[in-house]
């Protein structure tokens, strides 16, 4: 019996890449997950592990990154075009390039009614949630949001936390600050217009985030709440949890290239969990608080 190598590719999957165009201070945002795969003379390095002809994963996911830095991004069939272009340009065994480019949308966040300069909400995903329990013949109405992704490309620092031996993380006076909302509000009473009231506070929750200048995602959790309290008589408490969706500037350096906040690596986890409740210290008490989320 014969056996022979039969059709195969190779490349990095699901790159994940923000870049943020900084036209003084408005800014534009591209969310991209780019794959690349690469075919062509690839027989050596499955059949004897020569690997003279493989240009590694690690390098096409840096390439990703470098050309994002080298032009603007542009188009989303532009990328690709450029970058399969480059494989199959530039390595003698490869003769075939597959770059799919998923472009993941952002809205501006409205500030009385007015596109933000730097806080993006991400479209579609997000839903809006109600769980109602009825306990001793008496209603509780806790409704939310969930899956609400926001993200703004300046505004937010972090610093003046501890360093003990085990502390790398960098303090930064300027980085993305990117998050998925989970709120749950707990209403006092029944007779409300729910949908104006789940619109308002979606609207203060949103500009509390893009105008707030953020020292932590803590203190952006609290303002969130709070503005929601101080606004809403009908909300007696609500309850946020907000991961921090980290991106982290791509080193550029390595390839004679500077990187002044423009090109990000979007990570999916591990990731940090802010989690709190802002309550009004008058309202009524339901009793076991979780009972009733
Ligand atoms: O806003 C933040 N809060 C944290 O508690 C934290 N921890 C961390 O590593 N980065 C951040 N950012």
């Amino acid at each position: 019996m014969a056996i022979t190598l039969g059709p195969n590719q190779y490349g990095k999957a699901e790159v994940r890449l923000v870049t943020v165009r900084r036209d003084g201070p408005v800014h534009h945002l591209k969310d991209l997950t780019v794959s690349t795969s690469l075919r062509g003379e690839l027989a050596a390095t499955h059949l004897t592990g020569d690997n003279a002809g493989v240009l590694a994963t690690d390098t096409q996911k840096n390439t990703v990154y470098a050309f994002a830095k080298e032009a603007p991004v542009g188009e989303i069939e532009d990328f690709a075009l450029r970058l399969a272009r480059h494989f199959t340009g530039t390595q003698g065994n490869i003769t075939g390039a597959r770059v799919k480019v998923d472009e993941h949308g952002w809205d501006r966040i409205a500030v009385g009614g007015e596109p933000h300069d730097h806080a993006f909400s991400r479209s579609g995903d997000e839903r809006r949630t109600t769980a109602v329990t009825i306990r001793d013949g008496r209603a509780w109405v806790v409704s939310g949001i969930d899956g609400l992704t926001l993200l703004k490309s300046t505004g937010s620092e972090f610093h003046g936390f501890p360093r003990d031996e085990y502390t790398t993380l960098a303090e930064t006076d300027d980085r993305i600050l990117a998050t998925a909302v989970t709120a749950k509000w707990r209403y006092e009473g029944e007779g409300i217009d729910w949908a104006e009231s789940h619109r308002e506070i979606r609207r203060l929750m949103l500009e509390t985030f893009a105008t707030k200048h953020s020292l932590s995602l803590q203190q952006t959790l609290y303002a969130m709440g709070a503005a929601v309290l101080e606004a809403r008589p009908e909300v007696a408490e609500v309850r946020l949890s907000l991961p921090n969706k980290h991106h982290f500037l791509v080193d550029l350096s390595p390839f004679g290239l500077k990187n002044d906040n423009e090109v990000f690596y979007a990570a999916d986890r591990p990731y940090g969990l802010i989690e709190g409740t802002i309550l009004r210290d008058d309202a009524e008490d339901p009793g076991p608080a979780w009972d009733i989320h």
